[in-house]
């Protein structure tokens, strides 16, 4: 099977195109973990499937280091535009790709140096009811900077979905918060029945932040794009930012460009690039692993 790694800001994927290999979609998601898995597999933080959809241009499938699926990928939506986009599968510049959080709008443009193409993706719109999350709790309140103890530990944690969930916290400093410890004591906590990513937060000043995270399925990564998309309207939804303006979100693997517009829109602008084109045979130990 034909493949491309690819990653937005390190945060990168083994990405199998189901429009031009004829495979059956149902029976990879036990691949996932394979080819994630560095000592047996290519090595990525997941997989990602480019499928047919009926509702939108395309549609993409994403999966955790764990095998897990994710209901959205910020930094693997702008690597399967660019993908769809170079290999000619798109006709326009503009179109809709289906998630299992919904549909986005991407759109390509070369980058101010005409360098590398960057992209923007519509988001769409925050989900921050507690049933929306979903995370316990009366179902129609949010998650503003509320307390919770967890594992005999107090966090304050802001919670928000981008149709995958978020908890996110502010820190004084990013690098200074052991989050490989408390990511996966609070992604793994009974307050979220679909876990949660996990993301610590600085705010630099009153046009960016820092932003890391412990991805659910995935634990620590060089970016997040959804969860710096959270980290956004976390800080505006606490008053440390301003809403509807441009925020630069510097994350460990390169920065993101995200705004909250006016009608409730997150545009999320970074960069997508290839690693490396591959095929990967299904052979019997292969096959054994992922029936
Ligand atoms: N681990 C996430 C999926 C990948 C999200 C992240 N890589 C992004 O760029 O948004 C989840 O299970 O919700």
């Amino acid at each position: 099977m034909l493949f491309t790694k690819m990653h937005g800001l390190g945060n990168n994927y083994i990405i199998f195109n189901l429009l031009e290999n004829s495979l059956e979609e149902q029976n990879l998601q036990p691949l996932a973990k394979v080819v994630s898995d560095v000592n047996f597999g290519i090595g990525s933080d997941g997989m990602i499937l480019i499928c047919s959809s009926e509702i939108a241009d395309f549609r993409m499938r994403i999966f955790n280091a764990d095998g897990s699926e994710g209901k959205n990928c910020g930094n693997g939506l702008r690597c399967v535009a660019k993908y769809l986009y170079d290999h000619m599968f798109a006709e326009t510049e503009s179109f809709s790709i289906e998630t299992l959080g919904g549909v986005v709008k991407v759109s390509i443009r070369s980058d101010r140096k005409n360098v590398a193409h960057s992209v923007t993706v519509d988001m769409g719109e925050p989900k921050l009811i507690k049933g929306m999350i979903p995370m316990k709790g009366e179902p129609f309140s949010t998650t503003i900077n509320e307390t919770f103890s967890i594992s005999g530990k107090e966090y304050q944690m802001t919670c928000v979905s981008m149709g995958n969930p978020h908890a996110i916290i502010f820190v004084d400093d990013v690098d200074d918060v052991p989050l490989e410890k408390i990511g996966p004591i609070i992604e793994r906590s009974e307050l979220f029945p679909e876990r949660v990513n996990v993301g610590v937060v600085h705010i630099k000043n009153n046009e960016e932040l820092h932003y890391r995270v412990w991805e659910r399925g995935s634990g620590i990564t060089m970016a997040c794009g959804t969860g710096a998309c959270a980290a956004v309207v976390a800080a505006a939804l606490n008053k440390k930012l301003k809403k509807h303006q441009p925020v630069r979100v510097h994350l460990p693997g390169g920065d993101l460009e995200i705004r909250w517009d006016e009608n409730n829109h997150i545009w999320k602008t970074g960069a997508a690039e290839y690693i490396c084109h591959g095929e990967i045979q299904i052979n019997d130990s292969l096959s054994r692993s992922i029936v």
